[in-house]
């Protein structure tokens, strides 16, 4: 897949592809359906196929002070969207001057003169441009004049009848419901960022942590989880068993939230280490204990749960992004 954040930067042979619009926050199956029919019409076409999407997120430029709600960061976006086996990631810049940008101008400037797209896809509600004016009608109408083919995407239905959506993902996850969370992504959620150092406590106790902050991550109730936890070795993603805990550490009186991941039966430094943990189950809520000795013997409780919970489940043998696995 090839990022391309100017429309100079593409090459000439790459122009007229089909193109997804969206911000795709989490690469739910919502979004996926989305993704893949804009694939699916490109190979019909012998089109190259391309995902355009937005950073920082438009949300997150409107409402800078709002809580952090990012399920997936640039990154881990263009790593899913890679895994669908798309050609093109446009990411547009989303700055004060691109906010202003009305929605025909945008059709035109943007799909048009620059990309030369062939056919635009969208999911059914997507609005965009200058004051959400531009709408599936108005593609439809762009399409109708003969600019480019147009499909809206009807929306991807849940077991339950309930369309697949971001926000529904994030009230699983702050519900304390990762696995229904993994349901509606089609993939385990994951947080992933950099080791990072802390107050060296958990070496005493029997359970060194791996720290991570979660930086514009949204935020999972605070509590024990089940997790793997995938390492970079060599250039491939090794995925180990472990327990976490996210929150606040009342016992020691701290007030920041924090992941601390201890892997079990490991033993190396991962200081400074990038590290991606996927959030498989919850196991409970994060409590006040009365001091070192009652949260080590409950912590023992907790990494043995943690094991029974993620052996009861089944996970790919091969490395890679990890497919969610339906409950049991
Ligand atoms: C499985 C697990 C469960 C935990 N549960 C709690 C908890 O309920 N309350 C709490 O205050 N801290 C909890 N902690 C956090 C510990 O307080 C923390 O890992 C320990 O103090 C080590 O901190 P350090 O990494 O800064 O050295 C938990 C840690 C783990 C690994
Ligand atoms: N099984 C393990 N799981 C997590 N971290 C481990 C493990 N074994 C060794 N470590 C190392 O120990 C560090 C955490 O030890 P800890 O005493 O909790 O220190 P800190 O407070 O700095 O996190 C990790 O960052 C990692 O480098």
């Amino acid at each position: 897949m090839r990022l391309i954040r100017h429309c100079g930067e593409l090459p000439p042979d790459l122009r007229g592809c089909v193109v997804a619009l969206g911000n795709f926050d989490g690469v739910h199956r919502g979004h996926q359906a989305v993704i893949l029919t804009a694939k699916r019409i490109a190979e019909s076409l012998g089109a190259p196929h391309g995902v355009m999407t937005f950073e920082p997120h438009p949300r997150a430029f409107f409402n800078p002070t709002q809580p952090q709600f990012r399920l997936t960061p640039f990154r881990v976006k263009a790593r899913l969207i890679e895994a669908l086996g798309i050609d093109l990631l446009f990411m547009q810049h989303f700055d004060q001057d691109f906010a202003n940008m009305t929605a025909l101008e945008f059709v035109g400037d943007v799909l048009g003169n620059c990309l030369k797209v062939r056919h635009v896809v969208v999911g059914y509600d997507y609005v965009f441009g200058k004051g959400r004016k531009g709408t599936g009608a108005l593609l439809q109408k762009a399409a109708d004049e003969g600019a480019f083919g147009f499909t809206a995407v009807p929306p991807e239905m849940a077991e339950g009848g309930e369309t697949f959506s971001s926000t529904r993902v994030r009230e699983a996850l702050t519900n304390g419901r990762p696995a229904i969370a993994a349901q509606l992504l089609g993939h385990y959620w994951e947080i992933e960022g950099r080791v990072e150092h802390g107050d060296q406590r958990g070496r005493t106790i029997g359970f060194p942590t791996a720290n991570i902050h979660l930086g514009e991550y949204q935020r999972p109730a605070a509590g024990v989880y089940a997790v793997r936890a995938g390492i970079d070795l060599g250039g491939a993603t090794q995925w180990l068993d472990g327990v976490a805990n996210f929150g606040s550490r009342p016992t020691f009186d701290k007030t920041d939230q924090i992941l601390e991941v201890h892997l079990l039966d490991q033993n190396m430094d991962l200081y400074g280490r990038h590290l991606r943990v996927a959030l498989i189950d919850f196991i409970r809520t994060e409590r006040k204990f009365s001091g070192l000795d009652e949260l080590k013997s409950q912590i023992q409780t907790d990494a043995a749960t943690a094991r029974q919970m993620l052996a009861a489940r089944h996970f790919p043998a091969s490395p890679g992004p990890m497919v969610a696995v339906s409950e049991n």
